[in-house]
């Protein structure tokens, strides 16, 4: 239909407008990728927003970034460490890939105290979102993975980025390799294992985020003995542990036998406000290992060493003073403060007559809006409350309905939010 010639001069003309290109082609697995990142994306609408109603109050309750200051007990150990660096005595360079010794052997005696964890078994790292990422290049792209649902987006984008996922299925929201492991409501937000498929990894985040549900002591047991069952391996994302309040447990260690089929990752960031400072950690146990025997925590420390080049000392200074006596006592006040922040939004929610889940052991409230678009719910609010969430949906195929609502807000912003929130669903 179109002759060469004009065929070539629109080729040109494209050219042009994109101007050089490299002869290397693209990752395929980087276009499997569904839009941005979920979190990014929650930040240009907020922007978006901002430019639209610049006199508007924006309510930020999206993204779980902590705002309580790092108590001072905490801070002056790290300013101490980075004004000792401009000091011949003082003076530090690169530490061990793995993490000072000292802030791995308080991780081992005072996060899991009593659990049989050894401070060679604790990979000290810049956070949790990394060790994600470092764990899915010590798996590869030939591993299955099952993923709660809905969860935190991570684990999927990275499996998928990794070429683990295969292709997405638009007719049901899932890409094909990946194991979605329905969480709801109705199953307690525990998954039926009696007709979930083997798969090699089973990434599970509790307490979870998004639906803000820790797993009971009797749950934990069947999932362990299920990965034991089919020989798969548990990453345990623990981020939130310490806004459990009732006697779930807070390690999947807690549970017998789990050394032998768990990784557990874990995080300073919602525990201490670390958000921006960066710091987190990943134990893999020595009883861990591949069908072949060799251990699991050989080719950790192989990916930590190549892949990462350490912690930030000072980052380092202050996760040693998190776990002080007077720095974790100060830490809990501010989780405290969390913990009455989602009472907060829940008791809104309710008042409204809405079904609200979580919230008593995370920092996330989860909100059920039954036959709606969690798109469509995250924009009424945001547009007519001036109020930022996070769309369900953006946590997999099994959020959507919901909403989710972070109680890392100030006192006076949880409070304006209910406000608005109770005149606007009212
Ligand atoms: C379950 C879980 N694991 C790990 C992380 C990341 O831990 P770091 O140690 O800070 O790397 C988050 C943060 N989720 C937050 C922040 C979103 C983001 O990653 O930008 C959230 O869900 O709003 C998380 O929810």
């Amino acid at each position: 239909l179109y002759s060469s010639r004009v065929i070539c001069s629109v080729a040109l003309e494209h050219k042009a407008r994109l101007g050089h290109c490299t002869k290397v082609p693209r990752n395929v697995n980087m276009e499997s990728l569904k839009n941005g990142y979920l979190f990014p994306e929650i930040s240009i609408r907020e922007a978006e927003h901002a430019e639209k109603y610049p006199h508007a109050k924006l309510i930020k309750l999206g993204i779980g970034d902590t705002t309580r200051p790092i108590p001072h007990i905490i801070t002056s150990a790290m300013a101490q460490k980075a004004l000792a660096l401009s000091t011949d005595a003082g003076y530090t360079g690169y530490g061990d890939e793995q993490g000072n010794k000292d802030l791995r052997e308080a991780i081992a005696n005072v996060v899991y105290k009593d659990k049989g964890v050894e401070w060679d078994e604790v990979f000290v790292s810049d956070g949790a979102q990394g060790d994600i990422s470092r764990l899915q290049m010590l798996l590869g792209s030939g591993m299955t993975i099952a993923v709660q649902d809905p969860t935190f987006p991570a684990y999927v984008d990275s499996s998928i980025i990794v070429g683990q996922a295969g292709k997405f299925q638009e007719e049901t929201g899932k890409f094909q390799n990946i194991v979605y492991m329905r969480c709801c409501p109705w199953n307690d937000f525990f998954p039926d294992l009696a007709t979930t498929p083997r798969t090699d990894v089973i990434f599970f985040c509790s307490p979870n985020n998004p639906t803000g549900t820790a797993a009971s002591r009797p749950q934990l047991e069947r999932l362990v003995e299920f990965a034991k069952a089919n020989g798969s391996i548990i990453v345990h994302d623990s981020a939130y542990a310490s806004y459990i309040s009732d006697d779930s447990p807070r390690s999947i260690f807690e549970i017998p036998g789990a050394k032998e089929v768990a990784i557990e990752i874990s995080s300073f960031s919602k525990f201490a406000g670390f958000t921006g400072v960066r710091l987190g950690w990943a134990v893999v146990p020595k009883e861990l290992k591949y069908s072949n025997g060799f251990p699991v925590r050989k080719d950790f420390n192989r990916i930590m060493c190549t892949c990462f080049n350490g912690a930030s000392s000072i980052s380092q200074a202050g996760g040693l003073a998190c776990l002080s006596a007077d720095g974790y006592q100060a830490l809990c006040r501010s989780i405290d403060y969390y913990h009455e922040n989602a009472d907060i939004i829940i008791d809104a929610f309710t008042s409204l007559g809405l079904k609200v889940y979580g919230g008593k052991n995370a920092p996330y409230a989860w909100v059920q809006f039954p036959g709606r678009s969690s798109w469509e719910v995250f924009n009424e609010i945001l547009e007519r409350a001036h109020v930022v969430t996070v769309p369900g949906a953006g946590f997999g195929p099994g959020g959507e309905g919901y909403i989710r609502v972070s109680a890392f807000g100030s006192r006076e912003c949880m409070l304006e939010a209910s406000r608005r929130l109770k005149s606007l669903l009212k």
